[in-house]
């Protein structure tokens, strides 16, 4: 087994980290103390296991580095696996945090349609690649423009009528006059790893799945 080579666990910084960090520490995990503090200009933490470091990154750049190998495990949403389509991340477990929905929007007083009459429909989204494969299923040509956030200013400000955005509660888009219109998938985060790193160090890899899906099966992990 190599020990030299610290793994790297890659956590989002964003929404998913509140809800994964009781997970992180069922498993066995504790950040050094740094990690909580708010002020801290730390990207990469040591923690009680001398052989495990964790990375805090962008959402979508916690899979770009697993997939890469510069990590070696990582928590991602479906959203970001699907939309990214890495070949070389394995996720092997649901870690059942992060509902939420990847829906089309528009706003509420334009008059009802049926998706099935379209042809042609432009979206303002953070997921082009998702959405012009869920459309092109669907005989639906989608041209996307791609925005990384407040996709829900798109309709107002002319700049596409729909869009394609994650839901939770909703509140977003009732705050922006916006309806759902239509769910293209529903997204949970989900522990993914490297596989080349999988089959290289199969027992530390393995180990660490095990301990996330016990953390996932004890009923005492907040959601
Ligand atoms: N409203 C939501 N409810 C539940 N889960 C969500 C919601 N929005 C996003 N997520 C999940 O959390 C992940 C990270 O989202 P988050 O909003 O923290 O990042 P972001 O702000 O979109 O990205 P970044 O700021 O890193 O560019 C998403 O990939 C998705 O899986
Ligand atoms: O249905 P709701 O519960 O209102 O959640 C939906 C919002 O959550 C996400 O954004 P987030 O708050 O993560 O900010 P972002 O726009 O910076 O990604 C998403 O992009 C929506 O804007």
């Amino acid at each position: 087994m190599e020990l030299s080579e610290k793994l790297v666990l890659a956590l989002p910084k964003g929404r998913i980290l509140e809800e994964v960090m009781p997970l992180v520490r069922k498993a066995g995990i504790e950040p050094e103390a740094d990690f909580d503090d708010p002020k801290s200009r730390k990207l990469e933490f040591d923690t009680n296991i001398p052989n495990l470091s964790i990375i805090r990154v962008r959402a979508f750049d916690a899979a770009t580095f697993v997939a890469f190998g510069a990590a070696h495990l990582g928590v991602v949403g479906n959203d970001v696996l699907q939309e990214f389509g890495y070949s070389d991340l394995y996720s092997p477990l649901d870690l059942d945090i992060g509902h939420c929905r990847l829906s089309l929007a528009m706003p509420v007083d334009e008059a009802e349609e049926d998706p099935k009459e379209w042809s042609h429909i432009r979206v303002a989204t953070k997921y082009p690649n998702m959405t012009r494969e869920y459309y092109a299923e669907r005989g639906i040509q989608a041209e996307c423009i791609k925005l990384n956030g407040a996709m829900e200013l798109a309709p107002k400000l002319g700049l596409s009528r729909r869009i394609v955005d994650l839901v939770s509660t909703g509140g977003t888009l009732k705050a922006n006059h916006l309806k759902e219109v239509e769910v293209l998938t529903h997204i949970t985060s989900r522990l993914v790893v490297n596989r080349p790193a999988f089959k290289t160090r199969p027992q530390e890899v393995s180990y660490w799945i095990e301990r996330f899906r016990e953390a996932t099966q004890d009923g005492t992990a907040s959601k």
